[in-house]
């Protein structure tokens, strides 16, 4: 796959996930963040492996392949990058991209769940110093995600979500929470009910 393109200054949000699969929750925080974060792009880095996650997803072909039959938006590109670089931690990915795309402003988007266990991700400090952090609601996790110990750790750094339109041009490190219609989707649901399926 050839490597995406953002003109120099635009405001690129990434959404790193396994994707395995890729489902309606992942297509409506794209769309949101799109929108709330005025982003130029969101690019989906579908990993080749969570390297906290034990077991291995489904290889990385079908979920690139599941990712962009599901992800359709002029705005939004589904990549492997990770895989390109071989970095699998985030702290690693984004030195990279920051390397590849030196004119760019990159945005970290997540779901409140991976704020909550933020802090168990492989150099984090650094993650939330190399660029601005978009947390998106994800249903139960509101109160988990924002007294998080990285939350609490960067309260001081946390913006108004009245000023997410801004986020994207803050020099780092600086965070927001955005409350959002909330939908109920996970992998991991999909999976078990697959494999529960007649
Ligand atoms: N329904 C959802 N609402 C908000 N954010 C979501 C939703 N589903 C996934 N995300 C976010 O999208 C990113 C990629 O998620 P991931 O590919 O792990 O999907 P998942 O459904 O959380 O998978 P799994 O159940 O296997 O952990 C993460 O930041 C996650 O928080
Ligand atoms: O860098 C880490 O240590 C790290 C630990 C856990 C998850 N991540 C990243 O978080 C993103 C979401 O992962 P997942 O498996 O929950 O979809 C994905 O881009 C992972 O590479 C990164």
């Amino acid at each position: 796959m050839g490597k995406p393109w953002a003109a120099p200054g635009q405001v690129v949000g990434l959404l790193g996930g396994s994707f395995d699969p890729p489902h309606a929750g992942h297509v409506h925080l794209t769309r949101e963040a799109l929108k709330r974060l005025r982003l130029d792009q969101v690019w989906w880095l579908v990993s080749p492996g969570n390297p906290l996650k034990p077991n291995p997803p489904a290889p990385l072909a079908e979920r690139m392949a599941a990712a962009r039959g599901i992800m359709r938006h002029p705005k939004v590109k589904v990549t492997d990058l990770e895989a390109g670089f071989g970095t699998r931690a985030t702290a690693d990915t984004l030195r990279e991209l920051q390397r590849a795309y030196p004119l760019v402003r990159f945005v970290w988007l997540m779901g409140a769940d991976n704020l909550a266990q933020f802090h168990s991700w492989d150099r984090w400090p650094e993650i939330m110093a190399r660029v601005p952090v978009a947390v998106l609601a994800r249903p139960g996790q509101r109160m988990r995600a924002l007294h998080s110990h990285a939350a609490q750790r960067f309260r001081l750094e946390r913006l108004p979500a009245r000023d997410a339109e801004r986020l994207g041009r803050i020099a780092p490190p600086v965070w927001l929470y955005l409350d959002m219609p909330m939908r109920p989707e996970s992998s991991t649901a999909i999976r078990r009910a697959r494999r529960n399926a007649p």
